[in-house]
């Protein structure tokens, strides 16, 4: 039936309608319209659209709780479009859906890359894995992929951390029990964190981490370019170019950063090269497993940027990996005491598991030396927990090559930036339950078997899903294991009660105002008892 003769139709029927008859279509129709609408607002959550800004003005409203916010606009629809000011071409697609992840991620792995935007923001990375596409990201991987199977270098790495923890964190906490000092965990993590990366990466435990919190200048200049990084993010590239060009505001602390750890790192590239060219014996680190074996080159755009000994690839990669090792198990440990801090009960599973794995072991002197860090599953469920609610990476960024549909009906375009909250994943109902914002390591033990309980990547993207996942996944939970054993067996940790927590934004999920605790040796803490127990049976002091 043509048009017309469906128009007529329709006319001859409404002609023969009573008033009644009438109007109960309209409302018919009209209630059509409405559930249409707001089918298509749920799926595309609109965003306030100011004249000229766009929706700028509420991601700059809502910068300082960047992450809530994205939990607020995500919980309704999963997927929302996000338009920067009128001809900067700033259009993000925001998305919490795990199948979108999924298939970005891993089936259609492909068709979307990290982009040159990407790129362009961590500039700092040069042509680094972290920042790389395609041939160049490919071939870099899979020398990294051999590198860090290496028994060698995993030996070297566990060495340090066990270094860094002996000599750097329990001297620390002693100190502070001793002066009877708050510190503040997430500065002593974050100091932590970059001894053990530095040296894992370039074979020298910088001492960052000591009773004197000494200054660092690689470690200040890395923050500040990460500061900038995320800065980057949130205005339209032209504007922040511009800045570049005209070396104003924080563009001008982004260019002296990086000169400084151009410095440094080419210094330490050259002096391993000297030893190696000497015949002298260097450390097992990953720079030197890099240096001391001859790798192939990569064409493309940047040829021979692999080809063994180029020095630039060589400055990007050791950057790469302090930048990926570094922030983000520091943001793992500092919310996993918060988070331990609120719920006494599971520190005490995490204890009680910690004394039965020791106690399996036979040899007195070795007990805590050689603690089986694999068989405390409780403990590895609860940082696994603790990361799903506080991922340290708590936004990811993806890109679109060509013009696609992802699962849930979301058109692409190419070049389209598509960012996924991790953040708002672990706490939507929907992917995890009524009690998804509730602290419960349980959740990840298999009743039946006491094993750990597997959660496919996309639905839990903390580490990454698919071909680009993370690298240093076993190496920052095998560090983050050491050093919550070190601590709970040894000190009891008091998070100050009373003071705000809340993140700051930035790449990695980081406290504003830091976490501020007390510590006490885990003896003192018998003795305390001991004595309050007294003190609450005979109302006397001992
Ligand atoms: C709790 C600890 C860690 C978490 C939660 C974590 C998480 C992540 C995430 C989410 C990504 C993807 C980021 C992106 O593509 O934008 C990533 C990538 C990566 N991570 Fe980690 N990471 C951790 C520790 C480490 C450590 C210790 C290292 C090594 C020193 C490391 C090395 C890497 C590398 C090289 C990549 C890039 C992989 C690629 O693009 O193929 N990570 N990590």
């Amino acid at each position: 039936m043509g048009l017309p003769a469906l128009f007529s139709l329709c006319f001859i029927l409404i002609r023969s309608m009573s008033i009644l008859e009438f109007s109960m279509l309209l409302l018919l129709c009209l209630v059509i319209v409405v559930n249409q609408y707001l089918k298509i607002r749920r799926q595309y959550y609109s965003l306030p659209n100011w004249p000229v800004l766009r929706n700028l003005p509420s991601l700059i409203c809502n910068i300082n709780r960047l992450n809530d916010w994205t939990v607020e606009i995500l919980n309704g629809c999963a997927t929302i479009l996000f338009n920067g000011p009128v001809f900067t071409g700033m259009e993000i697609v925001f998305t919490c859906n795990p199948q979108n992840v999924e298939y970005m991620m891993k089936t259609n792995f492909d068709e979307f890359n990290k982009g040159p935007h990407f790129a362009e923001i961590f500039d700092f990375l040069g042509n680094g894995m972290f920042v790389a596409d395609g041939e160049s990201w490919s071939e870099q991987r899979k020398m990294a992929v051999t590198r860090f199977a290496s028994k060698k270098f995993q030996s070297f790495c566990s060495e340090k951390n066990d270094e860094v923890v002996t000599e750097g964190l329990v001297p620390v906490l002693e100190d502070a029990v001793k002066r009877g000092s708050t510190i503040d965990l997430q500065e002593v993590f974050k100091r932590l964190a970059f001894d053990v990366t530095f040296a894992s990466v370039l074979g020298r435990n910088p001492g960052f981490l000591s009773v004197n919190f000494v200054e660092n200048e690689f470690f200040e200049a890395l923050d500040t370019l990460t500061r900038v990084a995320f800065l980057r993010h949130c205005i339209p590239s032209l504007w922040w170019k511009v800045m570049r060009l005209l070396g104003l505001g924080w563009e001008r602390q982004y260019k002296h950063s990086w000169r400084v750890l151009d410095r440094h790192l080419t210094e330490c590239i050259s002096a391993k090269k000297q030893d190696l060219t000497q015949g002298k014996k260097i450390s097992d680190d990953l720079l030197a497993t890099y240096m001391s074996s001859s790798t192939t080159s990569i064409g493309g755009d940047e040829e021979n940027y692999c080809i063994d000994g180029n020095e630039n690839f060589l400055r990007d990669t050791a950057l790469t990996f302090i930048f990926a090792g570094q922030d983000t198990f520091s943001s793992g440990l500092t919310w996993f005491f918060y988070m331990l801090s609120k719920s006494p009960s599971v520190e005490a599973k995490i204890l009680e598991e910690l004394k039965l794995v020791m106690d399996s072991n036979n040899n007195e002197e070795k007990k805590k030396k050689e603690l089986d860090l694999r068989k405390l599953k409780y403990l590895e469920a609860a940082i696994l927990e603790s990361m799903r609610l506080n991922p340290p990476v708590p936004i990811e960024h993806k890109s679109a090559k060509k013009k696609d549909m992802l699962p849930d009906g979301t058109i692409v375009g190419p070049g389209k930036i598509i960012l996924f909250s991790m953040f708002a994943m672990g706490r939507m109902k929907w992917i995890w339950g009524d009690d998804c914002l509730d602290f419960k390591p349980e959740r990840w033990i298999d009743i039946k078997t006491g094993n750990l309980k597997h959660e496919p990547s996309s639905k839990y993207p903390v580490f990454n899903v698919g071909p680009r996942a993370c690298l240093g996944k076993r190496m920052g939970m095998t560090v983050m294991k050491t050093v919550i054993a070190a601590v709970i067996l040894d000190f009891h940790v008091e998070v100050v009660e009373g003071q705000s927590v809340r993140p700051v934004p930035s790449i990695t999920l980081k406290m504003k105002d830091g976490l501020k605790a007390k510590t006490k040796l885990s003896v003192q803490t018998l003795e305390e008892q001991v004595r309050c127990w007294y003190l609450s049976t005979t109302g006397m002091p001992e």
